[in-house]
């Protein structure tokens, strides 16, 4: 049978089964061999504001902007991304509070317990590829790509 952390689906579509990793929620078509990792990797873009958990970064030594004037930039942001205007990785470049800024915003591969609960949460419920809406941390407020 399987091994640990992998289950059987039926596949409407293809008459045949496909395997979904419990832990990412991830789904593949090849019958697996190794036990089901609990790692996913995203890119993340980072708007901090004045009740940051650090109201710092490499772009502003001392960040003061609200809240809402984050959240609208962070819409904005999404709204660019969504509309094919850009992509996160490369509006995190320019944009992003998170030191990650330099790597496009990635934060590489983190399992349960590395990241706060909101964002570790909501990175868990992204499918491949698939853009959040705006995530609250105490960081600040966050754009999140799955990426694996
Ligand atoms: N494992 C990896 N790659 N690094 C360790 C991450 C530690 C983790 N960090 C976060 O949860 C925030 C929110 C999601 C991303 C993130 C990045 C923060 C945001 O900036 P800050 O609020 O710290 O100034 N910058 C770095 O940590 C934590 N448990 O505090």
């Amino acid at each position: 049978d399987l091994p640990e952390g992998w289950e059987e689906r039926a596949s409407k579509s293809q008459g045949r089964p496909y395997y979904l990793n419990v832990h990412t929620k991830q789904s593949q078509w090849e019958k697996p061999t190794d036990p089901a990792t609990s790692q996913v990797r995203c890119s993340h873009l980072l708007v901090k504001h004045v009740g940051s958990r650090r109201p710092s970064s490499w772009k502003q030594d001392k960040i003061t902007r609200t809240q809402e004037e984050a959240l609208e930039m962070i819409n904005d942001f999404r709204e660019r991304i969504v509309s094919g205007q850009t992509t996160l990785p490369a509006l995190a470049t320019t944009e992003s509070d998170c030191s990650s800024a330099r790597k496009g915003g990635d934060l590489g591969f983190f399992g349960p317990g590395q990241m706060q609960k909101p964002f570790e949460e909501a990175t868990f419920k992204l499918k491949l590829d698939e853009l959040s809406e705006p995530i609250f941390t105490d960081s600040g407020i966050h754009l999140i790509l799955r990426t694996g």
